[in-house]
């Protein structure tokens, strides 16, 4: 066995409570999602989890996510990178669009093969796969040599880049990760094997 990495989505957005579609815009946490993410450290601490080295996205609702994990952690100055390879998916011509507006107008259909397929991008923005082309490498480089070595690695981040990096962890393909949800604020904690499959994985919900 090596080390751990935990992945986290942030807490509910001011965004996700109007039912918009996000991407690289940069709303805050709402009440809500402050709470969540208060909890999600919470949960972490239960577990006697310390955290060796911190890695984010360069979006406001994940470093805060972040943030107030690290404080109930009492790690508030610990080692943070934040990367733009971590954001969410780039959701292109859909951003600030309502979700359900955007059913009515294109179909459940399509709306949902744009919002969880592998390799269709929604209009001018970015599919599952190129998500995953920025965010496999900055993993392989950054954030999977320190879980080899032996550390604790908390990332913060977004539903879909965290959907193309449990693509990889737990061998989904095509097809199984269309059914791939990932909850706000409930963090996910991997341990690794030495040769990077996963040994254990733990949800941590409430
Ligand atoms: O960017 C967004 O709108 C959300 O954070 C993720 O949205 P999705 O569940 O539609 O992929």
């Amino acid at each position: 066995m090596s080390g751990t990495l935990i992945l986290v989505r942030h807490g509910q957005s001011e965004w996700n409570l109007k039912n918009l579609f996000t991407g690289w815009r940069d709303p805050d946490l709402t009440e809500k999602g402050v709470e969540e993410a208060i909890a999600a450290g919470q949960r972490l601490k239960a577990k006697g989890i310390k955290a060796d080295i911190a890695f984010t996205s360069a979006l406001t609702r994940a470093q805060r996510t972040l943030g107030l994990i690290l404080k109930e952690l009492g790690q508030e100055s610990l080692e943070t990178i934040r990367d733009e390879a971590l954001n969410e998916r780039d959701y292109g011509d859909l951003s600030g669009l309502n979700k359900d507006d955007a059913r009515a107008k294109w179909g459940e259909e399509q709306v949902h093969i744009w919002r969880r397929s592998y390799d269709v991008p929604p209009p001018g923005g970015e599919s599952l796969r190129d998500t995953g082309a920025r965010v496999w490498p900055y993993y392989m480089t950054e954030i999977l040599p320190r879980v080899l070595r032996g550390q604790t690695v908390l990332v913060a981040a977004h539903g879909n880049s965290l959907r193309s990096l449990m693509m990889v962890l737990d061998r989904l393909n095509k097809e199984t990760i269309l059914k791939l949800e990932i909850e706000t604020g409930v963090p996910i904690v991997y341990r690794l094997n030495s040769d990077s499959t996963v040994a254990s994985k733990e949800v941590l919900h409430g």
